[in-house]
């Protein structure tokens, strides 16, 4: 049965496997098709579908594997059970939940839900005046997860999210409690707690736990290197009657540890199960598999891929002075290739963080490039960007009402109407009307005080850097769980206005790139996808570009700091394991200069990916000149 359908690999762990079994499949061998045919194989040797549980990463790969399962072994599958670990416990729960109190109506909080609890708990229990101190109801919510996640101590979770608000401890807890309780007397469950409660009762009912896994001879687990420790208990206690636990995946692109995800899982796992290795690549050209196998991350377990493909060009390094021309590069190799007949649907750009793809987006949008991100909003359209365009946009058109709405909002203590009585004012008499606002506060005197030093200044990075340091900064901590990353999209922000010598010029730019864009939303089909290495995880493109490999870029520059790189290692492979027949790999000599962080040059120093690529694997490119 399935020997033409399988190499020797994929057809000895379809085949051999059974018990606890480690499937390690190196990128692009065929994870899927090990799965599908392993469903498969199990149906046509009498297994029933009832007594297999297949548990995958997203909702849409367990349908694509039924889906293909189906048609391979000419069964219905009618009755298994199959999605994700979500999927799977709420399943369990609905069966179970009574044991702990849950009726079996309990509803689930989605993210939103939860958020909203933990708001009202938040309010409820915290002062007015002390709230700025508490992390905020999101901020909450991460660190609640986080310690669900791994089973670590509220310590260990705040520590790791973020030690100063270590000192709020205690506070921290009696909202968690809180948000137990409410969440128990209105008999619902958050995600989380899906699997917390299974893994709760699966531990403690043993007759439950017996009667479950007596029910699952088999059990499937695929991108076993992203789940975390509940996960891997779970599936280990529904298996402890049959003890069939075959499980899937590649610990080189473990990915997901910031969410939980333990690499050492698989690690775990091989000490007592037997591994089988599937090695042949049928995704990439021999030339970027004989990269891949050198890139192959240092604490990973060793495999050498095999290229099913004939040979193609060596992948390209490509030495740029700076992200401008990085972007300029990245556009005109894609107009080439368009001009060559590739789809633009066949390109990606890959990249560690947003804000590393802002240049190549307006580059695009000049060259009239269609793109779609994978990976969040455009950069014109995020709420901080738009914040400081608005400030901007009122230090040359004081008559411009929204940017002022926008803008006076910012201020604690001015709301909808507020802001618009005073829009309508300074519009009709100008910057003057700002001294005759009567609003206390200090924060709108920084407002007022920071515009009218703006006024002075010609240059619009400089006055974007100003309004940053003086007022905003204090408003994104505020406002956003994620300033951090915010803040790399406001130094690149300034960086780039900083290039103009008049601000008008650059809203123009900006605004112009932007509109381009909204215009081609819709009716373009072809589109170059932009998308973080994260979001690329599972997919393949003919032609891939990942930015800055710069450290402190990609690595990034928190990993750089903790010393801790092994994940960025691994990001790495996943990102040049999705090439099939072009690779590039573009570092800048320059740099952007990280005008808050100030030490740049300290980690410019840190490691880099570069460093460790053997050169006879790849083409050398230089681009751009020394400005
Ligand atoms: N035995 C085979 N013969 C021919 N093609 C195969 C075979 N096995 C897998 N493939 C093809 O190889 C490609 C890669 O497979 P798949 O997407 O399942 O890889 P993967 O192991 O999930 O990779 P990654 O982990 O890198 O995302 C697919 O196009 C698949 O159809």
């Amino acid at each position: 049965m399935f020997e033409k359908e399988l190499d020797e690999e994929q057809y000895e762990a379809v085949t051999k496997s059974q018990g606890k079994t480690l499937v390690i499949a190196g990128p692009g061998s065929g994870k899927t098709r090990v799965i599908t045919y392993k469903i498969a194989y199990l149906i046509n040797s009498g297994v029933k579908p009832q007594e297999i549980m297949l548990v995958t990463f997203t909702k849409a790969a367990a349908k694509e594997m039924l889906q293909r399962a189906k048609i391979v072994s000419k069964s219905n599958l009618e009755g298994i059970t199959a999605g994700t670990f979500h999927h799977v416990c709420n399943l369990f729960l609905r069966r179970y939940g009574s044991t702990i109190g849950l009726k079996p109506n309990f509803t689930i909080l989605d993210s939103e839900d939860a958020k909203d609890l933990m708001e009202s708990i938040r309010s409820q229990l915290i002062p007015k005046s002390e709230r700025k101190t508490v992390p905020t109801a999101k901020q909450l919510l991460s660190i609640y997860s986080y310690m669900n996640n791994t089973l670590s101590s509220l310590k260990e979770a705040i520590t790791r999210y973020n030690p100063r608000f270590l000192e709020q401890e205690h506070t921290i807890e009696q909202i968690l409690i809180k948000y137990q309780q409410e969440k128990q007397a209105q008999n619902s469950v958050d995600y989380d707690d899906l699997l917390i409660h299974t893994l709760h009762i699966l531990s403690t009912s043993k007759s439950i736990r017996l009667r479950e896994s007596e029910r699952y001879k088999w059990i499937l687990v695929d991108e076993f290197q992203d789940t975390n420790i509940v996960q891997f208990k779970i599936v280990e206690l529904l298996s402890t009657v049959h003890k069939n636990l075959i499980v899937v995946g590649d610990d080189a692109q473990s990915i997901y540890s910031f969410r939980g995800a333990r690499f050492e899982n698989v690690l775990d796992f091989q000490k007592e199960a037997e591994t089988f290795k599937i090695q042949t690549n049928y995704r990439s050209s021999q030339e970027i598999v004989n990269f891949i196998n050198e890139m192959l991350p240092k604490k990973s377990i060793k495999k050498t891929l095999c290229a099913k493909r004939s040979t193609g060009i060596k992948p390209f390094l490509v030495q740029v002075f700076d992200h401008y021309d990085e972007a300029d590069f990245v556009a005109n190799e894609i107009v080439n290739f368009q001009h060559n007949g590739i789809s633009l649907n066949d390109i990606a750009v890959l990249y560690r963080a947003h804000a590393h793809s802002l240049e190549l987006q307006l580059e695009l949008s000049k060259h009239n490039i269609p793109f779609k991100l994978y990976s969040g909003l455009r950069f014109t359209e995020t709420a901080h960007v738009k914040d400081c365009m608005a400030f901007l946009k009122t230090t040359v058109n004081p008559e411009e009402k929204i940017s002022w709405i926008r803008l006076l909002k910012l201020v604690n203590g001015i709301g909808n109407i507020k802001a618009n009585n005073y829009a309508e004012e300074i519009s009709k008499i100008g910057y003057s009307a700002l001294d005759k606002i009567k609003e206390k506060s200090s924060d709108f005197k920084k407002l007022r005080e920071t515009i009218k030093n703006t006024l002075t200044v010609e240059n619009p990075g400089e006055r974007i850097k100003i309004f940053y340091i003086d007022f905003y900064h204090k408003k994104m901590e505020e406002k956003f769980e994620d300033y951090k990353d915010r803040r790399e999209d406001i130094e690149r922000l300034i960086e780039m206005a900083s290039f103009y010598k008049n601000t008008e010029n650059f809203i123009g730019d900006i605004l112009i790139s932007e509109s381009y864009e909204m215009r081609n939303e819709d009716n373009e089909k072809e589109k170059v996808t932009l998308t973080t290495i994260h979001q690329a995880k599972g997919l393949e493109w003919k032609v891939v570009f990942i930015l800055s490999v710069n450290p402190g870029d990609f690595p990034h520059i928190m990993s750089l700091r903790e010393n801790n790189i092994d994940e960025e290692e691994r990001l790495f492979y996943v990102a040049i394991t999705r090439a099939k027949d072009y690779l590039y790999i573009i570092h800048s000599i320059g740099g952007s200069s990280r005008i808050f962080y100030g030490n740049d040059y300290l980690i410019r120093r840190g490691k880099s990916f570069i460093d460790e690529i053997p050169f006879h694997l790849v083409e050398h490119l230089e681009y751009g000149v020394e400005k």
